[in-house]
């Protein structure tokens, strides 16, 4: 079953649409009037798509196209990241746009949603360079966002350091000292634990699925982390806080992964987040120290997925697509029971399936449960969301009040998703699909809110 308007020459659009359009149809069936919301939700309001010439430090000059999807703002400014990757097209930004719409709806906040950025690859490039390009990106940006409009944020390939960048260009362009970028700078207007909020929060919603499904949490836990950036950093510091072990991570070269049950340190991921701002690989990493090469094995061009006998906990934390059904075949034969998207989009159609399908097939007790990143990673943007009201405030909040107000947040979408799938979706099986229930949840939000605002009727 497929979405209602086709678009075949954007793939990854195509997919996260046919996604929702599926997980929706029983509440189509009883309220077929939503067929037309849906319709209007699935094109965005806006697409801007732009040239941004920069030089490099020998002096050339180079040519790169810039993006922002501005897909919906019935619920509150576009709010979404900027992604700097050569495999960025308007396919994958309006996946994420799309996507990002159904995420923002179920943080419980006043956001709408929107994405952006450029197939700009900062691997290679200087810091001078990137620092050029970023300006190069604001001068057209500045003039299509605003604190009310459309508040960006980072993504792949935009970290503090890029974010700073983009902010010191609209500042010294339009003259004005505005939350217009989210990911700031702890003393110019950033808010604590953003940097940490999507690993956190990603390890926040799974502590819920686990009290739910098996009565149990994170200690002893053998988890594997795909990724190494700051979804997949954060993520598995707080796994080791909470006593599991993280054998794996990897990034686009390759995956490392743990020799023993013991994992990767805190030190360990430490050293990762040094590497990475050099942007550097693991690879690199493993090659400069004999200890580190009897720790762990490198495996070059693979994901963690079949690597590993023994496992309970799958994080998808590096980019869309990257878990097959092949590869969730082998997760649920290794024993994994909860399965959570750091990334956006981070499991194909065909490992949803296989989750869903073992998902229904289960006995008590040997259920695996699935958490689309929607769901499951939406405290980045959440804590992007705090981030926004302590500006509007002009004050800063403590780590412990937002990283309190974060858990809150990965609670009740958590509760949202399970309550919202267990009214609309009758499938017989022990645990609700968390996938149709944030499907559902995030769409409805989104849908009366434009219903009310005359978008619909
Ligand atoms: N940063 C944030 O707050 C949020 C990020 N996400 C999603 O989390 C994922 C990771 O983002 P970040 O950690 O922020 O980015 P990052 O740039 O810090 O790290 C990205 C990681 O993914 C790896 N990677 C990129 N392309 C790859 C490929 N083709 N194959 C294998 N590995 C690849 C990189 O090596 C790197 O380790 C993305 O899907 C992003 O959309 C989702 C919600 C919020
Ligand atoms: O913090 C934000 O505004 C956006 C984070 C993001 O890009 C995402 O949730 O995928």
């Amino acid at each position: 079953m497929t979405a209602s308007h086709q678009v075949p020459n954007e793939p990854e659009f195509q997919q996260a649409r046919d996604e929702v359009y599926v997980t929706l149809q029983p509440l189509l069936e009883k309220k077929p009037e939503y067929k037309r919301a849906l319709e209007i939700i699935e094109i965005p309001e806006r697409v801007i798509q732009f040239r941004v010439v920069w030089e490099t430090d020998s002096g050339e000059v180079r040519v790169n196209t810039g993006y922002r999807v501005q897909f919906n703002s019935a619920l509150g400014p576009y709010k979404g990241g900027l992604r700097l990757h050569p495999t960025v097209n308007l396919s994958v930004l309006k996946f994420l746009g799309y996507e990002q719409v159904y995420k923002n709806a179920l943080t419980g906040l006043s956001l709408g949603g929107g994405k952006g950025g450029s197939d700009f690859d900062p691997k290679g490039k200087s810091d001078r360079e990137i620092r050029r390009f970023c300006m190069a990106f604001m001068r057209e940006l500045s003039k299509h966002i605003g604190a009310d409009k459309d508040v960006p944020a980072g993504d792949i390939g935009v970290g503090g350091r890029e974010i700073g960048y983009l902010f010191g260009a609209y500042r010294r362009q339009r003259n004005e000292f505005a939350g217009i970028l989210t990911g700031k700078g702890g003393d110019w207007g950033g808010s604590l634990i953003r940097p940490e909020a999507t690993g956190y929060g990603l390890v926040y919603y799974v502590e819920e699925m686990m009290k739910h499904a098996g009565n149990t949490d994170f200690t002893g836990k053998r988890v594997l982390v795909s990724g190494s950036g700051n979804v997949a950093q954060y993520a598995a510091l707080k796994v080791i806080e909470l006593g599991g072990f993280v054998l794996t991570l990897s990034d686009s070269k390759g995956s490392l992964v743990s020799n023993d049950s013991r994992g990767f340190t805190k030190a360990d991921i430490g050293a990762i987040a040094e590497l990475k701002l050099a942007r550097k690989y693991l690879i690199d990493w493993y090659n400069a120290s004999s200890e580190l090469q009897s720790r762990f094995t490198y495996h070059e061009g693979a994901r963690p997925w079949t690597l590993v006998q023994k496992v309970d906990v799958a994080l998808p934390s590096a980019t869309q697509n990257e878990v097959s059904g092949e590869e969730a075949k082998a997760l649920v034969a290794a024993g994994c029971k909860y399965v959570a998207e750091g990334s956006n989009m981070g499991c194909t159609k065909d490992a949803i399936d296989v989750f869903e399908a073992a998902r229904l097939a289960a006995k008590d007790g040997e259920a695996v449960w699935y958490a689309p990143g929607k769901a499951s990673n939406c405290g980045g943007v959440a804590v992007s969301g705090l981030e926004m009201a302590q500006n509007s405030q002009r004050i800063k909040w403590t780590s412990e009040e937002v990283d309190a107000r974060l858990k809150q947040i990965m609670i009740n979408c958590y509760q949202n998703c399970f309550d919202t799938a267990k009214l609309h979706v009758q499938d017989g099986a022990g645990l609700p699909s968390l996938v149709a229930g944030a499907n559902i949840a995030g769409f409805l939000k989104v849908a009366e809110a434009m219903r009310d605002q005359g978008e619909w009727w």
